[in-house]
């Protein structure tokens, strides 16, 4: 075997139903956390406010000013909010977009941050920040960000909207399959990545159309002795932020390459759903690919349990009916000649295959679909 490295910033990570009631105050007491600021946005305040009872008197501030892709505004915002109230520690309970804005707090103030998650961004579990700039989305790497406790408690997640619940588990789908192929892919991670891989696919199969409160009764729950832990049944929503978890623990050791800079040079130039638009390109990424990697296209169809990558990754999609083109997801035809020329300025990037403009093209004209036709 190759010589090869493996890096996470430690953390320590809870799951189970009803731990942000069970488990939030003790996490928060080890870490002697002092003054807490809180990061929620309005649908999560009420959920917020009841979980920090336990430790009311510690809490000194709120911010509830969350924008997906972290606009430069609000990220200074957030920051100026937690000098003046002297906070020691944050406490983010919401999606990618809450967690995302308490990690600006720990790059620049390097405050230890707390993550709740809502939803399966798996941001709780990796080491990258990102704020826009006037329609220009910034990312980058800094260990401290990583969340030093984590509650994973799929009460919370369950209640996700189905069409949420949907694209956010193909975002998690999306950071396992740049993990496999970036350059700093390796043994470990792959092996995180295959059971995550398989946790989420196997979860989402099971969303149907009636969503995941319709998915947590027992004849849902996951028996298959490959997708349990010691004899017990996984329900879809547990399989779901288990799996969303790993994909965010193995996305954090490698790095981006075509798909998430695309997602993130259209999310915050065209201020595009972030999860949506995961789920609409990584399709497209996958079949300019898997040319260029077998071995690795095989891996992701046998985790995906389908014969092919390309048309396994296909009909998951289409199983959940997930958003298929640019267009549902707010981005016009019209705007396709600014989108390929926005990317190709990010590039190059990491990818199996050269990048250039015309494979950004390609890229972009299949993922209008029918509308580009
Ligand atoms: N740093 C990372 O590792 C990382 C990873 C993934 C995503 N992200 C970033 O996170 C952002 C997107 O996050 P997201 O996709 O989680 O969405 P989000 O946090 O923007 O949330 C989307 C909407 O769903 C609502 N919501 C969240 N949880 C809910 C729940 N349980 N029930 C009902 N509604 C709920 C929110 O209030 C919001 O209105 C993007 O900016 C993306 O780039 C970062
Ligand atoms: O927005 C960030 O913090 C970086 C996002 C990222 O790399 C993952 C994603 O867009 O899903």
């Amino acid at each position: 075997m190759e010589e090869f490295t493996f890096e996470q910033a430690p953390a320590r990570v809870v799951f189970g139903r009803g731990t942000v009631r069970t488990a939030l105050a003790g996490e928060i007491a080890r870490l002697r956390a002092g003054r807490i600021m809180v990061v929620a946005d309005a649908d999560h305040r009420a959920l917020a406010e009841a979980a920090v009872q336990p430790f009311v008197d510690a809490v000194v501030a709120w911010f509830g000013e969350i924008d997906e892709h972290v606009p430069a505004p609000v990220a200074e915002r957030v920051v100026r909010h937690a000098r003046l109230n002297r906070a020691d520690t944050v406490l983010a309970i919401g999606g990618g977009s809450t967690i995302g804005t308490a990690k600006i707090v720990a790059r620049d103030l390097h405050l230890p941050v707390v993550a709740v998650p809502t939803t399966y961004s798996g941001s709780e579990a990796t080491p990258l920040w990102s704020v826009t700039h006037g329609g220009r989305k910034e990312t980058g790497v800094d260990p401290a960000v990583r969340p030093r406790a984590v509650i994973l408690d799929p009460d919370l997640t369950d209640r996700l909207p189905r069409e949420l619940a949907v694209t956010s588990g193909l975002n998690a789908v999306a950071h396992v399959v740049e993990a496999y192929w970036s350059p700093g892919a390796n043994p470990i991670g792959a092996a995180l990545a295959d059971e995550a891989m398989r946790s989420i696919a196997a979860g989402l199969r099971s969303i149907g159309p009636r969503g995941l409160a319709a998915a947590q009764t027992p004849e849902h729950a996951f028996t298959d002795p490959v997708t349990t832990w010691a004899g017990t049944a996984y329900t879809a929503g547990e399989q779901l932020l288990y799996g969303a978890h790993l994909a965010g623990m193995t996305f954090a050791a490698t790095s981006t390459g075509l798909h998430h800079t695309i997602c993130h040079v259209l999310g915050g130039a065209f201020h595009l759903p972030s999860a949506a638009l995961h789920a609409v390109v990584l399709p497209h990424v996958l079949a300019l690919n898997a040319p260029a990697v077998p071995a690795t296209a095989d891996r992701i169809a046998r985790a995906l349990g389908a014969p092919e990558a390309v048309s396994g990754l296909r009909g998951l999609a289409a199983s959940v009916a997930a958003p298929r083109t640019l267009t549902q997801i707010g981005l016009p035809l019209r705007s396709l000649e600014e989108a390929v020329d926005r990317v190709t300025m990010a590039l190059p990037v990491d990818n199996p295959r050269p990048v250039g403009k015309p494979e950004v093209r390609a890229v972009l004209t299949a993922a209008y679909g029918e509308d580009a036709a």
